[in-house]
């Protein structure tokens, strides 16, 4: 049976006092893989931030990976992004130091102490996105595409039971792109759970996954496919 891993229920998401969207209403158990999809300012973000604790749940109720987003303290922000693998647009790694040490310095931070073991966890999710030959690397030597598997290498690092991944895609040209979800895709396929917010259809019909859709201040989900 799978395991609940989200769930909104009648949540409204606000931006300071804007309502951004109602009535939201979202389920994703384990092992799925779900796009959010809508145009610019439709409020794909601001939803994703507040799975993340950027910004506070006050309207309905939610749960993730084992937190309740209605109770969420300040102090435990930190535990749950420890159970959720982020992913951004624009990949936000440290350009004043290596691959290896912009992983290291996630590891230590979530309290990694262990240098041999830092070592193999780094070069594990170096193979998992097929970067294992650039942890000497600095990022600005990388092209986006091999940014963007770096940021998702440091996404698998505390095994995390859900990856949130907001337009990963959305610096990158259509042919780096599908690199990029041809990863996703075998982190999805070795189990992993994941929400991904994209404007970007061809990937959409090139990865078919069920989609929700953000619009007119709601969600509706789309179309629900195998993949
Ligand atoms: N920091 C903020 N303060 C106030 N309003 C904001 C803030 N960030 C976003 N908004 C507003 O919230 C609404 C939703 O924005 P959001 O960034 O969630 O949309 P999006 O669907 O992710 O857009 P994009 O595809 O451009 O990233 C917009 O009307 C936007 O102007």
């Amino acid at each position: 049976m799978p395991e609940n891993i989200l769930m909104l229920q009648n949540a409204q998401i606000f931006q300071r006092d804007n309502l951004v969207l109602s009535n939201v209403n979202l389920k994703i158990d384990e092992g799925e893989f779900v796009y959010l999809i809508g145009k610019t300012g439709s409020g794909k973000s601001s939803l994703m931030k507040t799975l993340y604790g950027d910004l506070p749940l006050e309207k309905g109720t939610g749960s993730i990976v084992g937190f309740n987003l209605n109770t969420l303290k300040e102090k435990e922000i930190p535990f749950l992004r420890r159970k959720l693998g982020i992913v951004f647009q624009d990949f936000k790694l440290l350009n004043d130091r290596s691959v290896f040490e912009n992983l290291r310095f996630v590891l230590k931070a979530t309290g990694w102490k262990d240098d041999a073991k830092m070592k193999t966890k780094i070069m594990e999710v170096l193979g998992k996105v097929g970067m294992e030959t650039k942890d000497f690397k600095m990022p600005f030597q990388l092209s986006g595409g091999e940014q963007q598997r770096i940021a998702i290498a440091r996404a698998l690092l505390n095994d995390p039971d859900l990856i949130l991944a907001d337009e990963p895609t959305g610096n990158l040209d259509p042919a780096t792109s599908v690199g990029v979800m041809n990863v996703l895709k075998e982190i999805h396929d070795s189990g992993k759970t994941i929400l991904m917010a994209t404007h970007d259809y061809a990937i959409i019909l090139k990865f078919p996954h069920k989609t929700i859709k953000c619009e007119g201040g709601e969600l509706f989900e789309v179309m629900q496919q195998r993949s």
